[in-house]
C-alpha cells in the first residue's frame, strides 16, 4: 500500500496487512470500547528509538480498566512486537498505533464474553498539522462543541468512543477554514485540542490546563513541562485558562504525539501572533531531544 508498510501485529502473531481484519459485529465498533495509543519512533544517531514506551503503555492499560477491558499481554511482550514490526518494514521514524478492544461475541453493551482483542500498526507519519505548521503555526477555531466532562466519562482514558467528540470539533473547524479546533470544557474554560494538548505563554510563564479541567495526561504534555522547567521556566501545569486568556497570551501552541510542538498563530479572528520566543526554544528542544541530539532524557528512549 502506499505507506509502504505491509505487516500489522494481531492478538499475538504478525499478520499481513490486508489480513488484519475483524467481524462487524466486534463489540467496539458497534459501542466505541477501544482503547489506544499514539507513540512515535524517531531516527536518531543510534538508530531508531521509541519515545517512552513505559508510559504509553501504562496508559493503554490504565484506559482499559474503567471498562473492565483486560489486556492479556504484558508491555515487554508488546515492546518486542512493536520493535520487531519496526525491524522487518525497516521503518526508521514512524508512528505507532497500538488498540485494544472487544471483539465479536455477543452484540448488546455489556460486553459479557466478548473477548479483548489487540492490534499494533506502524507507519510513517510527518507532521501531524503539516510540515509548515511546525515553523508557521495554525490557526484555530474555538469550537461550539464542548469536551465531555470527566463526570460523564473518563477524560483521562483514551478511548476510541471519545473521539466522536475530536471528529465534531475538528471537522467543524476545517469546514470553516481552520486547521483545527480547540475545545472548551463545560465550564466554558479551555480544555485542549481534539487530538492535542494546549500550552499557553504570558509574561514569559507557561500554563497549561489540569486534569480537573477534563484534559488527557499527554505524555508530550508532561515531556514539555519537564524539559521547560528544567530550562528555567515557570510552569503552571494545573491552571484554569478562561476563553478570553486565549486572546490576551503573549504565545499558545499545540503539543501532542502527532502534533509534537505546534504553534498556534490566530484564535477564531484573533491573532496570538507568528511562533514566539519560549514556543520556539521548547519546540527546538524537543526536537533535540527526541532526535537524541543531545544525552539528556536517556530514559525516555526505548532503541529499536
Ligand atoms: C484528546 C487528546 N489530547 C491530548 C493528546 C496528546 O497526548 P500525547 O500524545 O500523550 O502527548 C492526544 C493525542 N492524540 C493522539 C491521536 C491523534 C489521532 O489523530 O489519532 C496522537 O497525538 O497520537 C489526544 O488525543
Amino acid at each position: 500500500d502506499e505507506m509502504d508498510v505491509d505487516t500489522i501485529w494481531m492478538d499475538g502473531e504478525f499478520v499481513d496487512w490486508d489480513d488484519a481484519q475483524i467481524h462487524v459485529l466486534s463489540h467496539g465498533l458497534h459501542y466505541g470500547t477501544g482503547v489506544f495509543e499514539g507513540i512515535r519512533c524517531y531516527d536518531t544517531e543510534e538508530g531508531p528509538a521509541i519515545f517512552r514506551w513505559d508510559e504509553h503503555a501504562k496508559r493503554l492499560y490504565d484506559s482499559g480498566q474503567p471498562y473492565g477491558l483486560e489486556i492479556d499481554h504484558d508491555s515487554e511482550e508488546l515492546e518486542e512486537a512493536t520493535k520487531e514490526l519496526i525491524r522487518r518494514q525497516e521503518l526508521e521514524s514512524c508512528y505507532i498505533r497500538p488498540i485494544a478492544f472487544y471483539g465479536y461475541d455477543s452484540l448488546g453493551v455489556s460486553p459479557q464474553d466478548c473477548p479483548t482483542r489487540i492490534a499494533i500498526a506502524a507507519w510513517p507519519w510527518g507532521a501531524y498539522l503539516g510540515e509548515e505548521a511546525l515553523e508557521e503555526g495554525v490557526k484555530v477555531k474555538v469550537s461550539s462543541w464542548r469536551k465531555h466532562a470527566s463526570s460523564q466519562i473518563p477524560t483521562n482514558a483514551k478511548t476510541t468512543g471519545l473521539y466522536v467528540n475530536s471528529l465534531l470539533a475538528g471537522e467543524e473547524a476545517r469546514r470553516e477554514g481552520y486547521v483545527e479546533a480547540l475545545v472548551l470544557n463545560k465550564e466554558g474554560n479551555v480544555a485542549e485540542g481534539p487530538g492535542e494538548n494546549l500550552f499557553l505563554v504570558r509574561d514569559g510563564e507557561i500554563y497549561t490546563p489540569g486534569l480537573s479541567e477534563g484534559i488527557l495526561d499527554g505524555i508530550t504534555r508532561n515531556s514539555v513541562i519537564t524539559i521547560a522547567r528544567d530550562l528555567g521556566y515557570t510552569v503552571h501545569d494545573e491552571a484554569t485558562i478562561s476563553r478570553g486568556e486565549l486572546h490576551t497570551a503573549d504565545e499558545l501552541f499545540f503539543t501532542g504525539t502527532a502534533a509534537e510542538v505546534t504553534p498556534i498563530k490566530q484564535v477564531d479572528n484573533v491573532t496570538v501572533g507568528e511562533r514566539g520566543p519560549v514556543t520556539e526554544e521548547l519546540q527546538s528542544r524537543f526536537f533535540d531531544v527526541v532526535e537524541r541530539r543531545t544525552d539528556d532524557y536517556d530514559e525516555w528512549f526505548s532503541y529499536v
